[in-house]
């Protein structure tokens, strides 16, 4: 990818879900290290626009590029390849429940072609100091707080080092002084990693409280730096 290139960029483009019409003329470009909220109400399109980003909607019309990947070319084939490139949270993910957080984190690098095993634990030592959690790769999961089970979610997403991470209310569950500091974890690996964030949300309080480029969807389409009314 090109140093310069943005990180999303969409042109001209009609999202379907089977044959309805649900956004047209989307036209969004999204740079490197950039935060993004997507609102809009229930059923007005934001899964629908997150699926078209990460392989999961094919693109029917328009034109496309997801982390340097061109979404009209892509076949089947290609899907797995984007995802290795975006970091995906979301508020009902599940750990495996069998084994600790390190060896869920190991059980994600394996999965996407890591061999190295010395390489696997800089990476997951990495990871999990970047979410707060050095000291926890033993843990099993029922032994984390809903905090920190998001936490290691998010940890699991930095493991390939995403350019793109795409959030679905991922502070859906949790209260609100733990999904404070959620948001700052997010923001900070924006700022940091130059990751861009796309995070879908209903939270008002969270919007207000970290503000920064609102994409909402509404009546069929995508409107870019949306006022947000909190009223
Ligand atoms: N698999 C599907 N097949 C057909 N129609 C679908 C499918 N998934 C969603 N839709 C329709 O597409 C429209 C947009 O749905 P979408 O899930 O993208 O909205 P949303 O904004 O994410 O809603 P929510 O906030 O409830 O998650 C809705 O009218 C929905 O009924």
């Amino acid at each position: 990818m090109m140093a310069d290139q943005p990180i999303v960029q969409l042109t001209n483009v009609n999202i379907y879900q089977g044959n309805s019409l649900i956004l047209s003329d989307v036209n969004i470009t999204i740079n490197r290290g950039e935060f993004v909220y997507l609102i809009g109400k229930t059923g007005t399109g934001k899964s629908s626009l997150l699926k078209t980003l990460y392989g999961d909607l094919s693109l029917r019309e328009g034109a496309g590029q997801v982390v340097g990947f061109d979404l009209k070319k892509m076949d089947w084939k290609k899907v797995p390849y984007l995802r290795r490139n975006l970091g995906v949270v979301f508020q009902d993910f599940q750990l495996l429940t069998d084994r600790n957080v390190h060896d869920n984190l190991k059980f994600a690098l394996k999965a996407t072609g890591w061999q190295d095993q010395k390489q696997m634990e800089d990476k997951i030592n990495d990871v999990l100091d970047k979410v707060g959690l050095k000291t926890k790769g033993f843990k099993m999961p029922y032994e984390l707080s809903g905090g920190e089970q998001q936490r290691v979610d998010i940890a699991r997403a930095l493991l390939n080092s995403p350019k793109l991470i795409l959030a679905d209310e991922p502070t859906g569950n949790l209260d609100p002084e733990t999904s404070d500091g959620i948001m700052q974890l997010l923001f900070r690996i924006c700022r940091e990693d130059g990751t861009a964030l796309v995070m879908a949300t209903h939270d008002y309080i969270v919007l207000q409280k970290f503000p920064s480029r609102v994409l909402r969807t509404e009546n069929g389409q995508v409107i870019d730096n949306a006022a947000v009314n909190f009223a």
